[in-house]
């Protein structure tokens, strides 16, 4: 047995979740007037009620103890000083770094990053103002009015999703197109949808070697050349963000057009760096500021706030206390705001890349669970759909409902719907409706008895289905940068718990590699035997499709 599963706080959680596997939330509302009180939490503009989760007092002082038997606190410590605390890569992981916005340095092997950060936000600001000040120019004397931002996986979440989160602060003049897959379909639709002269092209990698950011910048490239602009135009239209400035100098995009990012920075954690420059080109510096201003206030509550009344740490060891001690599976997130529609993607790549893993830092096998699934889409359209599985089916699924108290150029009743439906579906899924409710609401039927108790069984629901809900005034570029960092700290905390390394991914690493040898297989560049026969088949099939063309 693993040393997580034999520790005491853990036995302890153990002991604890079986005596309250019986009991019903709608009890303990009825019995403590004070449990809403008790159970709530506020920093940076954010609310957390946390009361209808299956938790008592016990488990809450439980699970904190688990926390500090784990060194959470020193561990968190060593992630913002620097320390390599990402060992596979031999890597600081310091996107805290990125929205430091103190005077002190942060040291990556003795060597203050800070000063680098800021030259880079300054670049950033001012190619922004010049974009959109018009004085930054197309090759014809055009001011730029599309911008094509090409980049995958933590290149293209952090900055779509925030840019859309954002659509009331969108700067008029400027449209932002964010292009990820290789499927050709989208960069074809985006190209056809600008005019050349008058767009700008942001190509983000932090490697510089994404298959699928190559190509889509490559395809831009050529219908940029292809509509009679000359090589060396290409420097007004062109630019890229990356680590790796050799490889896209090598490109062909001019090094004074190269923001950097740096190894210390994980691509799912990238928003705050030069990643977010398509976030700047279409909110504006001063927004983007913002974003890293709300993040730089969660990172202060991360690491000062006691644990007891620490937002990142209570909702990963409330995800921890259904993970491992109820075996969900799964966290649905439920943002009530069609802006924020996006996050439980941005959220999926940053949990399920950060904590799916089956080792140990240390190499061992895991012999308990570690990162759930995650998914969600806005309220209330899965009320229509998905909900029924939360609230009837046979997995528990803890969710996580989110809600702007205010929405930007609405009308009010719109508004308190949405609220009410939020607000509903949490009191639903906790209470739930018991067979004694469904059978006297069948009271005028004339159905006779047996019918009626069959009936009333299918409309029973347990209830005893735990969710947070997060309130916030209304979505700022300060209280998203907030909510992001909060989620960030949460994957960090249950990443320390599980004792996992958070921030490296070899499965996706794979997946890269293979992909590319399955290319050099389809263009006939590499023997069949690479492959098994499956594989073989599927290659062949495509080779078929596509030998008359
Ligand atoms: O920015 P790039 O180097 O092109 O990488 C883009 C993406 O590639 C991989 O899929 C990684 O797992 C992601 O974390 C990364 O964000």
């Amino acid at each position: 047995m693993s040393s997580l599963t034999t520790q005491p706080e853990w036995q302890h959680l153990k002991t604890l979740a079986e005596s309250v596997k019986d009991n019903h939330m709608r009890d303990w509302f009825n019995t403590d007037p004070q449990r809403a009180d008790k159970m709530q939490a506020e920093t940076c503009g954010l609310f957390l009620d946390y009361s209808k989760n299956r938790v008592t007092d016990d488990v809450m002082s439980g699970l904190m103890s688990l926390a500090r038997a784990r060194n959470v606190e020193k561990q968190r410590d060593a992630m913002f000083g620097g320390q390599a605390i990402n060992q596979t890569e031999g890597r600081a992981v310091l996107h805290t770094a990125l929205r430091n916005l103190t005077d002190k340095p942060v040291y990556v092997d003795g060597e203050d990053v800070m000063p680098e950060v800021k030259a880079t936000l300054d670049k950033m600001r001012t190619f922004t103002e010049s974009v959109h000040s018009g004085e930054h120019k197309g090759y014809t004397g055009k001011a730029v009015k599309d911008i094509v931002a090409i980049g995958i996986g933590g290149s293209f979440l952090g900055p779509k999703i925030m840019t859309e989160a954002l659509k009331p602060y969108q700067q008029k003049g400027v449209k932002v197109h964010f292009v990820a897959n290789v499927d050709g379909c989208h960069i074809t639709d985006v190209l056809a949808s600008v005019d050349p002269e008058e767009t700008l092209v942001v190509m983000s990698s932090k490697s510089f070697s994404t298959q699928e950011t190559l190509q889509n910048t490559q395809t831009a490239k050529n219908w940029f050349l292809a509509s009679g602009a000359a090589q060396e135009d290409i420097a007004k239209h062109f630019v890229a963000v990356s680590s790796n400035v050799k490889a896209a100098t090598e490109f062909g995009i001019a090094e004074e057009n190269i923001f950097p990012m740096w190894d210390w920075v994980g691509g799912r954690y990238s928003l705050w760096s030069a990643i977010g420059l398509p976030i700047c080109l279409s909110l504006g510096f001063d927004h983007f500021h913002s974003l890293l201003k709300g993040a730089h206030a969660m990172d202060k509550h991360f690491c000062e706030a006691p644990l007891e009344s620490n937002m990142p740490v209570i909702m990963a060891m409330l995800g921890v206390w259904y993970r491992n001690f109820f075996g969900a599976q799964s966290h649905v997130l439920l943002p009530y705001y069609h802006y924020l529609r996006g996050l439980p993607a941005y959220v999926q790549q940053l949990d399920m890349e950060s904590n799916g893993k089956q080792v140990t830092q240390q190499g061992d096998v895991v012999d308990y669970e570690t990162g759930p699934v995650i998914w969600g889409s806005e309220g209330t359209n899965g009320q229509h759909s998905f909900h029924q599985l939360i609230h009837q089916g046979t997995s528990l699924i803890p969710a996580d409902f989110m809600l702007p108290l205010n929405v930007p150029n609405q009308d009010d009743t719109h508004h308190a719907m949405l609220a009410s439906n939020c607000f509903g579906q949490t009191q639903a899924l906790m209470q739930g409706k018991t067979f004694d409710e469904c059978y006297a609401d069948l009271s005028d039927t004339d159905m006779d008895d047996a019918t009626r108790k069959a009936i009333a069984q299918h409309k029973t629901m347990p209830g005893n289905k735990p969710s947070n809900t997060l309130l916030f005034n209304s979505l700022t570029p300060e209280v998203l940068g907030s909510l992001v960092a909060l989620y960030e700290h949460k994957v960090f905390v249950q990443g320390a718990i599980w004792q996992v390394n958070s921030f490296d991914q070899w499965g996706v690493e794979l997946g890269k590699v293979l992909g590319n040898q399955v290319l050099d297989g389809i263009n006939g560049d590499a023997s069949s035997d690479n492959f098994d026969a499956s594989t073989q088949q599927l290659i062949a099939q495509f080779q078929r499709a596509n030998a008359q063309k």
